[in-house]
């Protein structure tokens, strides 16, 4: 660390410590008697398996929810410099900003319509003195003023719909600071990611704890965690059951995590390809602001192999599995499946043909928060056997059905009957991919499988997607992750600019398969078959 650096965090002025925090939903123990304390200065990360109970903790922080036992504890230097304990009691978010703490959610909560400037100054007193209007130039100046000073790089004047999630991410931090926080919590901030905003992000927080900031940062990714946490406490069913150092390999943080072994590689032997189980020809995609998102794509997936896209987020891939399953406005090109043409024929018979959808965005998509989870894990075939006959639904099936996949994909909920939205999300995520499997697949599209689950659901979920390459099923894996794609697929397909513009075997070096999804071209040399090689 730097002198500059060691500085800085002398400086730095707020502790917070949490004593015996203790939250509970009906009868279960959610946060047990948790005890943690987070110096000045310090990044701290809270590391444990989904449904741990790491984002009920910090939603207590933040005035969200309130404690059933214990308590917030912040010291500040006094005149002499020594720590002053006051306890707190936070009603509402207002109180815990006051206080001086500030929290990026996993979803922002900013207005799409309005500008960065006047999403910072939304529900704060940025009033201009003679008109008692919102002061929009003095919004835009303390915009710059804290992006200078962190390196936050946002135009105050760009409307929020317009930037990317990254950037969307930045505004809210910007928010947070302009509110004088000391202490931010980072809930999963990496989830939404792609790897360059991951390293941007990464680099705003050493800035940030160089100027004295205290990070709680929450995370499944072990490898962000070893490169910025200065401590590690790790959570287990609703207790601090220790704390790691920065310096503990993967799978050691991994075991602690979810308190046995993990694989941490997918194990898999050679695809053995069948007949084409996908076939998209000069697919071309608009969306609602007619530009060509996907453009001209072709792309094959055989029975039995796993095919991953990789690809910067935002490069068509969203749009691509939206097409495949008839949920996106194609303008051409044509969609084969088991091969029949099915592009046209609508969603339902999509699936009704054995194609399983993960879709990338699970609150929007994927669930349906208030329904229970026994009614997500049946949404795809409710009105079929064995969940119906004749239109009456069979009650008694729908929950053995339930019962198995909540033991099977180790679902952590007090019941079947439980809403899906007071899950956590990685539990959600696990409903998802439950109902999913739970059927014959021909075809499995499988868009960010593993977003926010813990390293154990992770392994399970790579598991099976292997396995149901081997009972023969096609499977096209769209991750951001680039470890993922590589360790999964059997072949990776390379999207640029809305086009497949390179196939590569997954052993392919990553830097030149970074080359390719920064769109430089293939070299006619180099051991990749591009389209044109390949006949199509
Ligand atoms: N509002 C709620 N009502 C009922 N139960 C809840 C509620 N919020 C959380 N829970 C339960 O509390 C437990 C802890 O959930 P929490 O969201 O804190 O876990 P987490 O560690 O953040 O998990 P993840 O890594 O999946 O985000 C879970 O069993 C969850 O189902």
């Amino acid at each position: 660390m730097c002198d500059e650096e060691q500085l800085a965090r002398r400086s730095a002025t707020l502790r917070l410590q949490l004593r015996g925090l203790t939250k509970r939903f009906g009868s279960l123990v959610a946060n047990d008697h948790i005890d943690l304390t987070v110096e000045p200065g310090e990044i701290h990360a809270l590391l444990g398996e989904n449904g741990a109970g790491k984002s009920t903790l910090m939603n207590m922080l933040y005035g969200l929810l309130t404690p059933d036992e214990g308590e917030i504890v912040i010291s500040r230097p006094d005149e002499s410099g020594d720590m002053v304990e006051t306890v707190h009691r936070f009603d509402s978010p207002g109180d815990a900003l006051d206080a001086g703490l500030g929290m990026v959610h996993q979803h922002f909560m900013l207005v799409p319509v309005f500008t960065v400037a006047e999403n910072v100054i939304l529900g704060r007193e940025m009033t201009n003195e003679r008109t008692r209007l919102l002061d929009r130039r003095k919004a835009r100046q303390a915009v710059r003023t804290v992006s200078e000073q962190y390196g936050l790089q946002v135009d105050p004047d760009a409307l929020v719909e317009d930037i990317p999630v990254g950037v969307q991410q930045r505004v809210e931090i910007i928010k947070a600071l302009i509110s004088d926080c000391e202490l931010l919590i980072l809930d999963e901030p990496t989830a939404v990611l792609t790897p360059q905003e991951i390293d941007e992000l990464l680099e705003i927080m050493r800035q940030l704890r160089a100027d004295g900031k205290s990070i709680v940062f929450i995370s499944h990714k072990l490898k962000e965690v070893k490169a910025i946490a200065d401590r590690i406490t790790v959570i287990r069913h609703g207790r601090v059951v220790g704390e790691a150092d920065p310096s503990a390999s993967e799978s050691e943080l991994a075991a602690l995590m979810v308190g046995r072994d993990v694989r941490l590689q997918v194990e898999k032997t050679d695809a053995d390809p069948g007949e084409p189980a996908l076939e998209i020809r000069d697919l071309t995609v608009v969306d609602e602001r007619g530009f060509h998102a996907v453009d001209g794509l072709n792309l094959t997936v055989n029975a039995g192999e796993i095919v991953g896209v990789a690809g910067v987020q935002g490069n068509g891939q969203t749009e691509l599995a939206e097409a495949i399953m008839a949920l996106a406005p194609t303008v051409g090109g044509s969609i084969h499946i088991g091969g029949r043409e099915l592009a046209h024929a609508g969603t339902s018979r999509i699936i009704e043909a054995g194609v399983g959808y993960i879709p990338e965005d699970r609150s929007l998509d994927g669930v349906v928060k208030e329904f229970s989870i026994e009614e997500n894990l049946i949404l795809n075939r409710y009105n079929r056997p064995p969940y119906a006959r004749a239109g009456v639904l069979n009650a008694v099936e729908i929950s053995r059905q339930a019962a198995a996949n909540i033991e099977t994909f180790d679902v952590r909920t007090p019941s079947a009957s439980t809403p899906v939205g007071s899950l956590s999300g990685g539990n959600q995520q696990k409903v998802i991919v439950a109902r999913e499997f739970s059927r014959p697949l021909k075809l499995l599209i499988a868009a960010q499988p593993t977003r926010g689950v813990d390293v154990g659901a992770m392994e399970f979920i790579h598991s099976r997607i292997v396995a149901e390459r081997d009972a023969g099923a096609g499977v096209l894996v769209i991750s951001s992750e680039l470890d993922e794609v590589l360790s999964l697929s059997d072949r990776v397909a390379v999207m640029y600019d809305g086009k497949i513009v390179a196939e590569v075997s997954p052993d392919t070096p990553r830097d030149e398969i970074g080359r390719l999804m920064a769109g430089a071209t293939v070299q006619a040399e180099e051991p990749v078959q591009t389209e044109e090689s390949d006949g199509d």
